[in-house]
């Protein structure tokens, strides 16, 4: 019997009748066609192909006949596909082994494979763990994963099933080839890093009709039009809106001071949105102060800051208004995602200081979310020894100290000996600030934003200054001011709507 390699990529080239590429010309084609890229063996569908690509190709064949027809199995069921199949002289042949209706028993299938033409290599094909027991004492030489999804019994099973190979090799030596739904060099990579044998993909790689469907839905909401997208920035102090093009340039752009309540906030948000919204704007971001959770678009906790705010589902309100969903993150990431667009920096620190400190982190090119939403919240890092109370309910939170809040009350507008010392004081808390992050993420730039550009250059070298004595880094220059404006937060929420929340 012929042995497929170990690590072996096989490419399944497969078309049934009613599909665009169905007939011999085009499958012996797409076989050559991954023979060259380097595939180790084929999959082929009907012995008429099958023959075909022999005479064409110089890897494995592993063949199958489909038998659409059938209400249960339909993966060669019968001694006469078997036939066909040797005949065409296919290496392999992979049975339907899944629990369903079939025409033939599978011992029977087993027993005639085996004994009349014992140089062919047996394929099962499974949909779950149960089929794998079930065949186990029939001894095939490969198990495939490819029909897990696609068995009433198995529908709700993982895609890709990396899962269902786990399983299999704790059970069984028999070698488990993952195949189907596999979409990508990386799930091909992960599910023999799973521990499968071989790994086989078709789709992905030989149905245009499908790789088609995949972008065009991924783009499907690019429709024929500017592509303009509405922002939302919604601060302790004031909710900024911009329309902006692809390029965050922008059309239009208004704020208002952010209301009391939370209702309020939320009203003047919509009008906001139906102000700058034009016929042509399909895209609406949103960016908010606190905890975010990105997915679901809910506010999963918020400071004091803007009232009631914890638990309001801004992406559902948004929708129901506009027939468009948006997208929600929190506002420093939106900042520090415009500053990423705008310089092109893929490891980053954004630290805006408002009416409370907000982080936003781009870690090797995206944001750092974490997982409720909570990822670069770092205002309320403990500064050791700070014994305020911080509107998150926790003690000594250094937002405390670098606030815009702080500033105005201690040095903004102020003069003599005494804010010279508060100047110290929190450039010596930002530096540490700094430093501490930076250990942990090891960013090639930090940007300082909010406020903090209005207190000019000299504050910043005092920074700088204090991040120098402090730090085992004698160079200070990648802390920088951020001077994308006040409508950073806005910008970045509508450029991250074009972009799907991705980078
Ligand atoms: C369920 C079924 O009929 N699977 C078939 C089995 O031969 C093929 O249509 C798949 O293309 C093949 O398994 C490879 O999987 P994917 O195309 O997902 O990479």
């Amino acid at each position: 019997m012929k042995t497929l390699k170990k690590n072996a990529f096989i490419v399944s080239c497969q078309a049934e009748e009613g599909e665009p590429l169905f007939g011999k010309e085009t499958m012996v084609k797409m076989s050559i066609a991954a023979q060259m890229g380097g595939a180790d063996a084929i999959r082929s569908l009907y012995p008429d192909v099958v023959k075909e690509v022999k005479n064409v190709v110089s890897i494995p064949i592993i063949g199958i006949t489909k038998n659409r027809n059938l209400k249960g199995a339909f993966i060669t069921t019968t001694k006469k596909d078997i036939d066909e199949l040797v005949q065409a002289k296919a290496d392999f042949i992979a049975l339907d082994c899944t629990r369903r209706e079939r025409p033939e028993p599978l011992p029977e299938l087993f027993n005639y494979l085996k004994s009349k033409y014992p140089n062919i290599g047996i394929i099962a094909d499974i949909a779950d763990i149960d089929d794998v027991k079930n065949i186990i004492p029939l001894k095939p030489d490969y198990i495939a994963t490819t029909l897990s999804g696609y068995t009433d019994y198995s529908i709700n099973r993982p895609c890709p099933d990396y899962e269902l190979i786990r399983e299999i090799i704790k059970i069984t030596d028999i070698p488990v080839i993952a195949e189907g739904n596999l979409s990508t060099p990386l799930e091909a990579r992960k599910a023999i890093l799973n521990g499968a044998y071989a790994v086989t993909v078709g789709t992905a790689i030989t149905r245009p009709q499908i790789i088609t469907q995949r972008f065009k839905e991924y783009l499907a909401d690019f429709q024929d039009d500017e592509l303009l997208a509405v922002g939302i920035d919604i601060g302790g102090t004031w909710t900024r809106g911009v329309l902006v093009d692809r390029f965050g340039i922008i059309k239009d752009s208004d704020k208002v001071r952010t209301a009391s309540t939370g209702k309020e906030v939320i009203s003047n948000m919509l009008s906001l949105i139906k102000k700058l919204k034009t016929e042509e704007t399909h895209f609406l971001g949103v960016a908010s102060g606190g905890r975010i959770d990105f997915k679901t678009g809910v506010v999963g906790f918020s400071t004091g800051l803007i009232p009631d705010w914890k638990g309001v589902g801004l992406a559902d309100i948004v929708e129901k208004e506009f027939n468009i969903r948006p997208i929600v993150d929190n506002d420093a990431n939106c900042a520090s995602y415009f500053q990423h667009f705008i310089t092109d920096e893929d490891n980053m620190l954004m630290i805006t200081v408002g009416t409370g400190i907000g982080g936003g982190i781009i870690n090797d090119g995206r944001i750092v979310r974490g997982a409720k939403g909570g990822g670069g919240e770092i205002g309320h890092i403990i500064y050791p020894g700070n014994t305020k109370e911080c509107s998150c309910g926790k003690v000594g939170c250094v937002e405390t100290i670098l606030s815009g809040r702080y500033l105005k009350e201690n040095i903004y507008g102020k003069e003599g000996k005494e804010v010279y010392k508060k100047i110290r004081e929190y450039s010596k808390v930002m530096a540490w600030f700094i430093d501490t992050l930076k250990a942990t993420l090891d960013f090639d730039k930090c940007y300082l934003g909010g406020v903090l550009p209005n207190y000019g250059d000299e504050f910043l070298e005092n920074i700088k200054n204090s991040f120098k004595q402090i730090s085992n880094e004698k160079n200070a220059d990648f802390i920088n001011y951020s001077d994308l404006g006040e409508f950073a937060g806005a910008r970045g929420a509508a450029l991250l709507s074009l972009h799907k929340g991705e980078i």
